[in-house]
């Protein structure tokens, strides 16, 4: 049986086949503003994403994932906590049943109704999967998905859901600029953590911002309708 969000197979069972899910950076975290140390050494994300990187969008089973050409620096993520320069690979995202919950990350507590994850491999290493096993390998920033007004961005990507109805489809997805899905603002939290899913790799530095973006009730509820029928039930 793999791994899912069912009773029998769902995150608290992980541990049985990933036994890192026991381990020291594991993730997600509940987010405690007040508890954070602000760090004046930290520098502002830069982030620069060409449209023409954008490859494909797949339904894994467990989420939709968009991937991109990673041959190159075209689209990558810089500064921040990091150092070095990594790139961009996909993006994808987790939700839950319901509107007041989904996301990964918490803060004080507070769950949003998704979460939007941007994956990004450090350059020291010669690829994504090599970076994966590698505790500064991946970089992935985080984004909160509110819901409120409609977001005409993920529209985009809904649209697409139609053309990947089974797990393990994927469609080609171009000139999709991933930077329109970033907040207004970029202040983040960092820690190091880990994949918040099998195999729960802690190869990851989490950079969460701390404004969410909107989404429209029935673009969640789109989303919501498209993954159960397409992806991993969800029974958070
Ligand atoms: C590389 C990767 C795969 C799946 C995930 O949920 C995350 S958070 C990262
Ligand atoms: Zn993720």
């Amino acid at each position: 049986m793999s791994w899912g969000y069912a009773e029998d197979n769902g995150p608290a069972k992980w541990v049985a086949n990933f036994p890192i899910a026991d381990g020291p950076r594991q993730s997600p975290i509940d987010i405690v503003p007040g508890e954070a140390s602000y760090d004046a050494g930290l520098k502002p994300l830069s982030i620069k994403y060409d449209p023409s990187t954008c490859l494909d969008i797949l339904n894994n089973g467990h989420s939709f994932q968009v991937t991109f050409v990673d041959d190159n620096d075209s689209s990558t993520l810089t500064d921040g906590p990091i150092s070095g320069t990594y790139r961009l690979k996909q993006f994808h995202f987790h939700w839950g049943a319901a509107d007041d919950r989904g996301s990964e990350h918490t803060v004080a507590g507070t769950k949003y109704a998704a979460e939007l994850h941007l994956v990004h491999w450090n350059t020291a290493y010669p690829s994504f999967g090599e970076a994966a096993s590698k505790p500064d390998g991946l970089a992935v920033v985080g984004v909160f998905l509110q819901v409120g007004a409609e977001n005409a961005s993920l529209q985009r990507l809904l649209d697409a859901f139609d053309s990947i109805k089974t797990k393990g489809s994927q469609t080609s997805f171009a000139n999709f600029d991933p930077s329109t899905m970033l907040p207004g603002c970029l202040d983040y939290w960092t820690y190091d953590g880990s994949l918040t899913t099998p195999p729960l790799l802690e190869s990851v530095t989490w950079i969460v911002c701390k404004e969410p973006v909107s989404v429209s009730p029935e673009q969640v509820g789109l989303q919501r309708e498209c993954s159960d029928r397409l992806c991993a039930h969800r029974l958070e």
